[in-house]
């Protein structure tokens, strides 16, 4: 016997159960499908277990320098058995009251297992066929793993084994210089890790301003993490009882020895393994879905959303993909995904807290800029809090005012840079913030002078 239902969403991610709830609350029946844990990666394996562990990084950093706030701490030890089990407590926690609100959710029917299109209007999950008018897919995304020479002879850690290290690593080799390497990288190097990054291009984090790149890079590197960039041909051989890292780099050591690897080097969209090709549906060269303005895909009545469509790859892009469907289908308000400003952060210490265009895509418009920066040396809340690492850039266009784009790398940036988030959105010149009076005393109250202090770009 075939279940039928009015919709269908594969994936309890960001995007799913949000959207199972605006549909179900509407009288439609509909089924959610999740094969693994509920919550997705951000809850289980990304955002929120890596933020905690961030958390008790910062609390070791802190309580390191104490002796310069005028704390006596003595020597401190990590207790890596604790930091582990309270994160798992704030991963679990969030795990378990999604897994409420699906329960309880009227009209929802919450079934465990990997769903497989059999035609544009079927999927089987396991033995069983289901049906629906339409369906949403929310399947996100896993950790590529590149085939370097040697990889399947050295074990290495991604980011879901690593949520299940038990003890410190002796030496973490990070592959990959992008936010989930230099997360991990800093946590554990305040963990108390012999930390090496290689990055095979020549710079970190490539997709920021490359003062950004390099501000990040001796963030870093004064905490004792070493950074092999230009990292070509890397390779893999077990050497003694710990894994040698090959890098061919211009220079330094052509081998790098460790007690375990970490693979950062990106994502790949979960979307291999969805029988797409039997719903006709289209994918892009890289396996992600291919989706409209309003997220639906070349397949009537079927969208995707969150990671594996390519349109985003964070938490709020997910949640922001399920309210533009959810407002094109049942509010009729128009909404599209081009309507929406990148924003993000990279939760290293301090956080690089980021909005709108960077300096490099703002030269490429052509247009007219006014850029402003401050050295966070000049702010007077990190001077007060003994955080002055980092700097402030804002951009803008020199003869509409508008603003462009926002960088905060300092403490705080990741609040701080949404404010100017805000009134990018409203559409309003950067005047309304030179205007604006700000609270004292924080790292936003110098946004409106940085703003002042812009100057012609070069
Ligand atoms: C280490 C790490 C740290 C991160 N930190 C941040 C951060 O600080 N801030 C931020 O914004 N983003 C962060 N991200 C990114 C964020 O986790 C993702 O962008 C977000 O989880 C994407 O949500 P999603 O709903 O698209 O997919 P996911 O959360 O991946 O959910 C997809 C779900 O679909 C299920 N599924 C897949 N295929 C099937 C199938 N065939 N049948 C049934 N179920 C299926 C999966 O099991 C999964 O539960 C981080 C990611 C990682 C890895
Ligand atoms: N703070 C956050 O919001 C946050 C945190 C973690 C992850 N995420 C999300 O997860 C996604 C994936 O993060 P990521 O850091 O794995 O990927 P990424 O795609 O951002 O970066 C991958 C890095 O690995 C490097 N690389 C690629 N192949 C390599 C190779 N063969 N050898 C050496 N280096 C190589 C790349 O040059 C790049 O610097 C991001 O797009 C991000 O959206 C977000």
């Amino acid at each position: 016997m075939m279940r039928r239902f009015d919709a269908i969403v594969i994936g309890a991610g960001q995007a799913g159960p949000s959207l199972a709830a605006r549909l179900t609350a509407t009288g439609r029946k509909v089924a959610l499908i999740e094969r693994k844990h509920v919550g997705g990666t951000c809850v289980n394996t990304g955002c929120m277990p890596t933020k905690a562990m961030v958390a008790s990084a910062y609390a070791a950093h802190l309580a390191r320098r104490g002796a310069e706030y005028g704390v006596v701490t003595g020597d401190i030890a990590i207790d890596f058995a604790r930091v582990m089990a309270r994160k798992d407590k704030v991963r679990f926690d969030a795990r378990k009251s999604n897994e409420d609100w699906l329960e309880g959710m009227e009209g929802l029917t919450f079934i465990r297992g990997h769903a497989r299109f059999e035609s544009p209007t079927e999927i089987r999950v396991g033995d069983e066929i289901l049906s629906a008018r339409q369906f949403f897919l929310n399947v996100g995304g896993r950790a590529v793993t590149p085939d370097f020479p040697g990889v399947a002879d050295v074990p290495y850690l991604d980011n879901v084994s690593m949520m299940d290290l038990t003890e410190v690593p002796e030496h973490l080799i990070v592959v990959g210089g992008s936010y989930i390497g230099l997360e991990f990288a800093q946590m554990f190097r305040r963990f108390g890790s012999r930390v090496t990054v290689v990055e095979k291009g020549p710079r970190l984090i490539a997709r920021e301003d490359e003062d950004i790149s390099a501000a990040v890079r001796d963030i870093l590197e004064r905490e004792g993490i070493a950074i092999r960039t230009g990292a070509q041909c890397i390779r893999f051989v077990r050497s003694g009882g710990g894994i040698g890292v090959g890098v061919d780099c211009a220079e330094g050591a052509p081998e790098i020895a460790g007690s375990h690897i970490l693979l950062a080097t990106g994502r790949r969209p979960n979307t291999d393994d969805l029988g797409l090709d039997r719903a006709g549906i289209a994918v892009d060269q890289r396996g992600y879905i291919t989706v409209d303005e309003r997220l639906e895909t070349n397949v009537p009545g079927i969208f995707a959303l969150g990671d594996c469509n390519g349109r985003g790859a964070f938490t709020h892009t997910s949640y922001n993909d399920f309210e533009i469907v959810a407002a094109n289908l049942l509010d009729n308000e128009p909404r599209r995904v081009s309507d929406r400003i990148q924003t993000y952060a990279l939760y290293i210490d301090p956080p690089l807290g980021r909005a709108g265009m960077s300096e490099t895509e703002a030269r490429r418009t052509g247009r007219k800029l006014l850029i402003g920066t401050r050295p966070m040396t000049r702010v007077g809340r990190a001077k007060e809090k003994g955080e002055t690492l980092g700097f402030m850039k804002v951009i803008a266009d020199a003869d509409t005012q508008e603003i462009l784009g926002a960088a905060i790398l300092g403490t705080g940036g990741d609040e701080a840079v949404q404010s100017i988030l805000d009134v990018m959105y409203a559409g309003r010149p950067y005047t309304t913030i030179t205007h604006a009076m700000h609270i004292h005393p924080t790292v936003s109250e110098l946004i409106p002078t940085v703003f002042g202090e812009m100057r012609p770009a070069e």
